[in-house]
């Protein structure tokens, strides 16, 4: 397939998702179904454009004067891609797959320029969310949200249960795996330019033997600042498929106990298969909250790795930045209460609740936090920075807020966005 082909796949799935508001990844996914003939490139070159699409949207769309999806496809390749418009029209001409250039739309893109736009557009955010960007990130806001509309990287963790990180990096040199900058285990691999595809690392045989896991450095950082001893008992209370489970186990050395439970029996299922192959010994799996009444004032370690809105993982999922609704914030919100509430109840006087969500926003971030402590008066937050600056020293470091709690971004960290914090239960 030339360029014209990919970018009239890419208008069609683009189109489909904005028709039927369906995930992008299956949008592609029956495009490929139906478009049997188009080879692993051509899939992945489609699936480029439009998640480059869909990341920035709404800029895209301003300066086309156009949201229609073959304005946001042709703005990809010339804004993103750094294709010109001259260099453009000579690649699709001749191409009968090509799509007709949207001649209105790129004369627009000549003369309209990104400061003149509103705020929200400049960042690509939903304008209903724009008050949380700018109350979590004040005059920095914009730069955040933009980082947020980057191509991320591929993030592996390596599983020194098994291999260390070295090992891992060699095994994988042909992708040009790198260590990360700040989690101790990280591998990160460039996200690339344009077209290009990123390794299919999950079908690797070391993978399979459990050398490495996929998982954002954000999530491998904040893992880290759990800052687990040896012989802990720690109850991660929302495990889900168990990354952060994985990255604690490994953390521990195999030693002290993880108990993981999640209300979600299907979530947490996969969690078997991934403790097998990563040669952990020290977790034991529960799907009844009933199997957690043992822990009950016993656990050093509570964590809460809460349901959110995902807002810090809008680069690898743009699609639902578009999609979120203040409707599925405040559903959010009441589970995020509901979890803390319940999980607190296993954390041992002396010991520790940690609240982490994947998201940017402070109503689900600092303000749960503090409304927990309201709350419940025998525990107390605990700044999280000094212990960040222990484990990371000389590395860039997060968004700090007034309580402690820290937050990880794109623009700060270069990971998704994390919040991170720690609230002590006072020793009775
Ligand atoms: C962000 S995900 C967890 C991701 C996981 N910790 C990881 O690192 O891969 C949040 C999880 O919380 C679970 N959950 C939501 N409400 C809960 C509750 N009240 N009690 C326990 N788990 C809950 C969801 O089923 C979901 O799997």
């Amino acid at each position: 397939m030339r360029l014209g082909g990919r970018l009239a796949g890419a208008i069609e799935v683009l189109a489909d998702i904005e028709a039927r508001r369906r995930p992008v990844a299956d949008a592609l996914k029956d495009w490929g179904l139906s478009h049997r003939f188009a080879g692993s490139g051509d899939r992945s070159a489609i699936g480029n454009i439009v998640y480059d699409a869909l990341r920035m949207k709404l800029s895209h769309a301003w300066l086309m004067e156009d949201e229609s999806p073959e304005a946001l496809a042709f703005a990809v390749l010339l804004r993103q891609w750094g294709l010109t418009a001259e260099a453009l029209a000579g690649e699709l001409e001749g191409d009968r797959f090509a799509p007709a250039l949207p001649q209105a739309a790129l004369a627009a893109l000549s003369t309209r320029r990104l400061e003149d736009a509103p705020a929200h557009v400049q960042g690509d955010i939903p304008l209903w969310i724009q008050p949380a960007f700018e109350a979590a990130f004040g005059d920095a806001w914009i730069r955040e949200a933009q980082a947020l509309a980057e191509r991320p990287s591929l993030d592996l963790r390596a599983n020194r249960l098994k291999a260390p990180r070295d090992k891992v990096i060699a095994a994988l040199e042909e992708t040009g795996a790198k260590p990360s900058a700040i989690a101790h285990d990280g591998i990160r691999i460039a996200p690339g330019e344009g077209a290009s595809r990123l390794p299919n690392v999950t079908a690797e045989l070391t993978f399979a033997k459990g050398w490495f896991e996929v998982q954002d450095e954000g999530s491998q950082i904040v893992s880290e600042l759990v800052d687990p001893r040896d012989g802990d008992q720690i109850l991660d209370y929302c495990a889900g498929g168990g990354g952060k489970t994985l990255a604690l186990s490994a953390l521990m050395r195999n030693k002290g106990q993880i108990h993981a439970f999640d209300a979600d029996r299907k979530r947490l299922a996969p969690i078997i298969e991934r403790l097998k192959r990563a040669g952990t010994r020290n977790v034991q799996v529960h799907d009844r909250p009933q199997q957690l009444k043992a822990l009950e004032d016993g656990c050093d370690i509570v964590l809460v790795d809460a349901p959110c809105t995902g807002t810090g993982t809008w680069r690898r999922r743009p699609d639902t930045k578009w999609r979120l609704t203040e409707r599925s914030l405040e559903e959010r919100l009441s589970q995020q209460q509901d979890a803390l509430a319940n999980a607190a109840r296993h954390v041992r006087p002396g010991g520790t609740l940690v609240y982490i969500t994947c998201s940017v926003l402070p109503a689900e971030n600092e303000a749960q936090a503090q409304a927990f402590v309201a709350a419940h008066p025998d525990f107390e937050q605990k700044p999280a920075l000094p212990v960040y600056q222990r484990l990371f020293a000389g590395a860039p470091e997060p968004w700090a807020g007034e309580k402690g709690a820290l937050t990880l971004t794109p623009a700060t960290t270069g990971t998704d966005g994390f919040f991170f914090s720690v609230m002590t239960r006072k020793a009775s």
